[in-house]
């Protein structure tokens, strides 16, 4: 596949403490050193905290580097499909820790000691999780359990260990997304968050602040936005103190003014508008690969991701090829016959799930697509992979990898039978099809982790949770970079959004000034 220039992708970049920050030297030096410790107190559970772009993966990937470097065999998972595709040899926490779906106060995970994946963790000198923030605090207990089992540490008691021991680092930020809690409000979703665990007693915070994403020389970016820098205004949003107004009586004031600079009007329809200013000079450029790996455009729900990719597939040139799921549906109920009767296959294939593909998927080379499911993570086939499609067979669709730690690898997608059990339904919904579609557009809670020359926030309805507007806008390395376009509820542009921030999701973390503090007493100590 020589013919195609695969991008120069910064996650790809093998990073080693000389390039690290002060901050970041720091937090590498502390972990480290405590992991090195033969203390009794030694300290064994890590969170790394810090806004987006201040280099947590690139800190990350500097400790695993130098690890595996010492041969010390190094665990790292991330909560997400896409974020493990940014880390060498990641893969999601739930497949390789084995954390069951359905999950309550005394789960653990489905790892049976003397296996090989138990040893694994027996071996693992460091364990990383990225983006710890989006799992629910039952999977960490779930896993604490595990771990406390496999390593003969008692779960209660004095003699208790986080993680029976093992030492964790996580990292995240609580002002990105925090976990889906289906059919829930804010209550729940702060409720599940890792803060409120009584893990979270047992941990060392190291606190990261420089954000190393936006690039604090670029003209653009020293432009005034509401008084601020650029990277000031995206942490104000994170952190929720940017002022906002309410438009209705009874509703909270959290609506925000965003400035002209990054705003687009629309002339004409708003997909048309939106498309045309990110994906510019398309037609002479939809099969480059670069072109399609540094751009975006991000939107709160599946509905407008689905209408945008509609919209750029029709201007790309030649036919494509369509591809129908085979449907059908499994049931234990004693009246399966009528279930069946009433469930016929014309309406199985009308039914849409997120997360999972379409019956009818249209497809034609050089499009980018994303893979919804964990395939193969050993060769970078995670739940959240984009691809530029090169092939369209019967039986497989072949594509090359855009961004990650596996840019520029050419792989094979197959037909997978996918089990949909929705609440909905009184059947289990058994689709076969290829895992995919098409990314021209993603929602806000995918593009999480990315980080993109070029994104268009496309709002025709606000954001609906924690953290979607910030991780919206801190994509990009660059205010030019960044465009928002906002339509109100009248069908009229707006400059005014909602940006929703749980304070109580970020309370916890209020003192962390004061836990760095003690993380930089300890190092001085320890060195
Ligand atoms: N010390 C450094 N020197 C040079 N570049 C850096 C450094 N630290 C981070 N970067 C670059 O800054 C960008 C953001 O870093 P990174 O993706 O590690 O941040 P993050 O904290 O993981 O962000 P997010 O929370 O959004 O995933 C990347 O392009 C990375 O290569």
């Amino acid at each position: 596949m020589s013919t195609f220039t695969i991008p120069e992708d910064a996650s790809t970049v093998q990073p080693n403490v000389a390039d690290l920050n002060a901050q970041q030297a720091l937090a590498y030096h502390s972990v480290l050193a405590f992991v090195n410790s033969s203390s009794a107190e030694r300290q064994n559970f890590f969170f790394l905290y810090g806004h987006g772009g201040t280099g947590k993966t690139f800190l990350y990937k500097a400790l695993v580097a130098h690890l595996k470097e010492l041969g010390k065999v190094v665990l790292v998972v991330a909560s997400s499909g896409i974020a493990a595709t940014l880390l060498p040899n990641a893969s999601t926490a739930h497949s390789r820790f084995k954390i069951p779906l359905e999950i309550d106060h005394t789960s653990s995970c489905n790892i049976r000691k003397g296996t090989p994946l138990a040893q694994s963790i027996v071996d693992a000198y460091l364990i990383v999780w990225d983006e710890a923030p989006m799992v629910h605090r039952l999977s960490f207990e779930a896993v604490d359990r595990a771990f406390c089992d496999i390593m003969n540490v008692p779960f209660t008691g004095v003699h208790y260990k986080p993680f029976g021991g093992k030492t964790v680092l996580l990292g995240g930020d609580f002002r990105q997304t925090l976990p889906i809690v289906p059919d829930s409000g804010k209550e729940e979703s702060v409720d599940s968050s890792l803060t409120r665990s009584y893990l979270w007693n047992s941990c060392m915070v190291l606190h990261l602040s420089e954000n190393m994403r936006v690039d604090s020389s670029s003209a653009n970016n020293q432009l005034d936005f509401h008084g601020m820098n650029f990277g000031r205004w995206t942490l104000s949003i994170g952190n929720g103190t940017m002022p906002a107004r309410s438009f209705k009586e009874n509703q909270p004031a959290d609506w925000v003014e965003i400035p002209e600079a990054l705003l687009i009007q629309t002339v004409g329809s708003p997909v048309q508008t939106m498309a045309t200013e990110i994906y510019t000079d398309f037609q002479q450029r939809y099969h480059n690969i670069s072109y399609l790996t540094e751009r975006s455009i991000i939107t709160p729900t599946n509905r407008n991701v689905t209408e945008i990719n509609a919209h750029m597939l029709a201007l790309v040139p030649g036919t494509g090829r369509s591809y129908y799921s085979s449907d059908t549906l499994h049931t234990d109920a004693a009246d399966s016959y009528r279930i069946e009767a009433e469930y016929p296959t014309e309406f199985l294939n009308g039914l849409s799930f997120n997360g999972y593909p379409e019956h009818n998927i249209e497809l034609k080379v050089f499009t980018p697509v994303m893979l919804l499911r964990n395939l193969n993570p050993a060769i970078g086939l995670c739940n959240g992979t984009r691809l530029m499609v090169i092939y369209l067979g019967h039986y497989v669709i072949r594509g090359i990898i855009m961004g990650g730690t596996f840019s520029g690898k050419t792989v094979a997608i197959p037909r997978i039978v996918l089990n949909i059990n929705d609440h909905r339904w009184p059947f289990v919904l058994k689709r076969r099809q290829f895992p995919v579609r098409l990314c021209y557009a993603m929602t806000i809670n995918k593009s999480q982790g990315q980080t993109l020359q070029s994104v268009g926030v496309y709002l025709p309805k606000p954001v609906f949770s924690h953290g979607q507007l910030y991780v919206a806008v801190s994509r990009v390395r660059s205010a030019s970079g960044l465009r928002l376009l906002i339509i109100n509820e009248d069908g009229i542009p707006s400059k005014y959004t909602r940006n929703i921030v749980y304070q109580e999701a970020l309370a916890d973390l209020l003192d962390i000034a004061d836990v760095a503090q003690v993380c930089l007493v300890f190092h001085n100590f320890l060195f």
